[in-house]
């Protein structure tokens, strides 16, 4: 299997080396804008394959996108991160002509690929890739939902005293402030979580996952990297091991929850294929409206995009 990683940056990098130390693929191709950059940054990994006992091979690209033909999988994680006291949506400006571009080179050496976008913002740079590639939407998705549920299971463990393995969550709409984390579908251990945390508490949870991007912009003055490079590399997985693994992923809706021409963060089964199918989950009065308030803001977001003319 061959997966293209394209930007080698923090979240780039982080998420080659994942594929690479776990075997995910067999070859695994950086690229990058900046002259030797993905050439080094492949080395650095390939050089730890003596150490953490692995074959997979890395080797890095300074824009020649003729070394990524034929990937089965594309991540796209080229563009501007967010600085503190910056929205992600300040970013479209500059990130919608470099996605446009990336995808543009991606499709014409890969055509069959499934591509990953991690560019942000999220829910629009993948709705900018889908108009650019004009494949199916099964094969364009985005990732932020594994990641925000990280953040949120992640939290939940900590305050449970607990390991993160046995917390199972979903959390659906847009990667920005409105995602909706749903604790009537967060289980530990099986257990309801509401039957193990107060209201409150469980309500500050939810919070700080809603802003846990920012929580880590402000700390580091750029944005996260290692759980976002994790988080792309286990989709690669799912889709190269044909797991049918149960995601919150960023897709194409048309008609599911009632909605229309939107990319969205909702529960998905991920394989080979792709997105091989949208799960719609009964949701009740109050998750509906947190989820139409999302996508409002996505569709806000996304006219912006439109109204660029960015994508023809
Ligand atoms: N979806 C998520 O959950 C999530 C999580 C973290 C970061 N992000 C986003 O991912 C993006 C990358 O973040 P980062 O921290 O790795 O940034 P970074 O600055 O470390 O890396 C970005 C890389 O993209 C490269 N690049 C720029 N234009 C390019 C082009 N045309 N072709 C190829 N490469 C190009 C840059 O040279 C740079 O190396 C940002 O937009 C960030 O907001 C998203
Ligand atoms: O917060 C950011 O700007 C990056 C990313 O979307 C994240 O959630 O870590």
């Amino acid at each position: 299997m061959k997966v293209t990683v394209v930007g080698a940056g923090n979240v780039g990098a982080t998420c080659a080396d994942v594929l690479a130390h776990k075997e995910i693929a067999n070859e695994i191709v950086l690229l990058d804008i900046k002259e030797g950059f993905a050439e080094g940054k492949a080395l650095d990994i390939w050089e730890t394959s003596p150490i953490n006992l692995y074959d997979s091979r890395t080797t890095g690209s300074t824009n020649d996108y003729s070394k990524t033909a034929d990937s089965d999988v594309v991540v796209i994680t080229s563009g501007l991160p967010r600085k503190p006291g910056m929205s992600r949506d300040d970013l479209i400006a500059t990130n919608a002509g470099i996605v446009k571009s990336v995808t543009e080179n991606v499709i014409k050496y890969s055509p069959e690929a499934k591509i990953i976008i991690v560019s942000n913002p999220l829910d629009v740079m993948t709705y900018c890739a889908y108009l650019t590639a004009k494949v199916d939407p099964s094969r364009v998705f985005g990732m932020a939902g594994v990641l925000d549920t990280a953040r949120y299971r992640s939290f939940l463990a900590m305050e449970l005293n607990v390991s993160p393995k046995d917390i199972q969550a979903v959390l659906m709409g847009g990667h920005g402030d409105t995602m909706v984390p749903l604790p009537r579908y967060t289980t530990v251990g099986g257990i309801p979580v509401t039957e193990l945390i107060e209201e409150d508490k469980l309500n500050e949870i939810i919070e700080r996952t809603k802003f846990g991007g920012g929580e880590i912009v402000k700390l580091l003055g750029t944005s996260a990297w290692y759980a976002p490079g994790a988080a792309a590399a286990q989709m690669v997985e799912a889709i190269v091991r044909d797991q049918k693994r149960i995601f919150p992923v960023c897709a194409w809706l048309q008609g599911e929850y009632g909605m229309d021409n939107i990319y969205l963060g909702v529960p998905v089964v991920l394989g080979k294929n792709g997105i091989e199918k949208i799960i719609e989950l009964d949701l009740n009065a109050d998750e509906r409206a947190l989820l139409e308030e999302s996508a409002v803001a996505v569709k806000g977001v996304m006219k912006v995009l439109d109204d660029m003319n960015v994508v023809s």
